[in-house]
């Protein structure tokens, strides 16, 4: 059987592609999110409480649909990354690198040797469908994605350096990590933090990368991809939720819910 195509990966710097945050952490969940039609998923497990386990049942479950599956690790760990390849995750986004050196051992850990130090999962391992993929271990960096997140001061001096690293796909900026590094906590409309976005996605396109970013305000979505952004993450799972899940109550209740409203990003 055929390697399966990236589709994300594939319409990178060709398209818009509409992302939504996946942190409900089954396969269920990401299925009715994976119906919805978006053109990626992010299944996030530095934040939200996964295993491999559930996130291999996310994978299988989104698998039929259009939605492409971004995995984000909890951290940058190579054997980590072995692991989460191995279950099939074609693209990861790996949360808060701050050096060029950082990035490289990322490419390094995703690719087998001579390009890197991937050690071979062969026919136990869900990424070569059991060895039924021909000629995975030539072709699998092929459809491989990696997305690294600039998401500190640190990270954003070093934009373009990260960004021109030959094997990182794709700049993610977290605007409430930025926000927060920045000492502008859950602020990411402050000045010092909207110069900071616009000149990692400036680093980013001029390193010949695409540039995305978690804007669940439709007005801010808009405004970076203006900018250039073209992967957006438009929306998290369990804000949607939670914000029509109070939208239905408040109906009944009016002012008593409407005292615990706040939302972040
Ligand atoms: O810094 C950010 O913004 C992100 O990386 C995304 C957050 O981690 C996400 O959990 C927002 O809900």
């Amino acid at each position: 059987m055929k390697l399966p195509k990236n589709t994300f990966k594939s319409r990178l710097n060709i398209e818009k592609q509409y992302g939504c945050w996946a942190g409900l952490t089954t396969g269920y969940a990401a299925e009715i999110l994976a119906t919805v039609g978006y053109d990626w998923l992010l299944v996030d497990s530095e934040h939200a409480p996964n295993t491999t386990q559930s996130l291999l049942g996310q994978l299988q479950a989104i698998a039929p649909y259009h939605s492409h599956p971004i995995v984000r690790p909890e951290s940058s760990d190579k054997d980590n990354i072995k692991r989460l390849l191995d279950i099939g995750v074609q693209t990861l986004m790996i949360p808060m690198v701050e050096t060029a050196e950082q990035a490289k051992e990322l490419v390094s850990a995703m690719h087998y040797p001579p390009k890197g130090i991937r050690g071979v999962g062969g026919g136990l391992a869900r990424a070569t469908r059991w060895d039924a993929i021909d000629n995975y271990l030539n072709i699998a960096g092929d459809e491989l994605c990696l997305i690294v997140q600039i998401e500190s001061s640190l990270g954003v001096k070093n934009a373009e350096e990260i960004a021109n690293v030959d094997g990182v796909d794709a700049v993610f900026i977290g605007p409430a990590d930025l926000s927060i590094g920045l000492g502008h906590p859950g602020n990411p409309y402050h000045g010092d933090v909207q110069s900071s976005i616009s000149s990692v996605i400036d680093a980013t396109l001029s390193a010949g990368k695409a540039c995305g970013i978690l804007a669940p305000v439709e007005a801010d979505a808009r405004k970076y991809m203006q900018m250039g952004c073209s992967f957006v993450a438009v929306g998290i799972d369990i804000s949607l939720m939670r914000s029509a899940a109070k939208e239905n109550l408040n109906k009944y209740l009016g002012a008593r819910s409407k005292s615990n409203n706040s939302g972040t990003y």
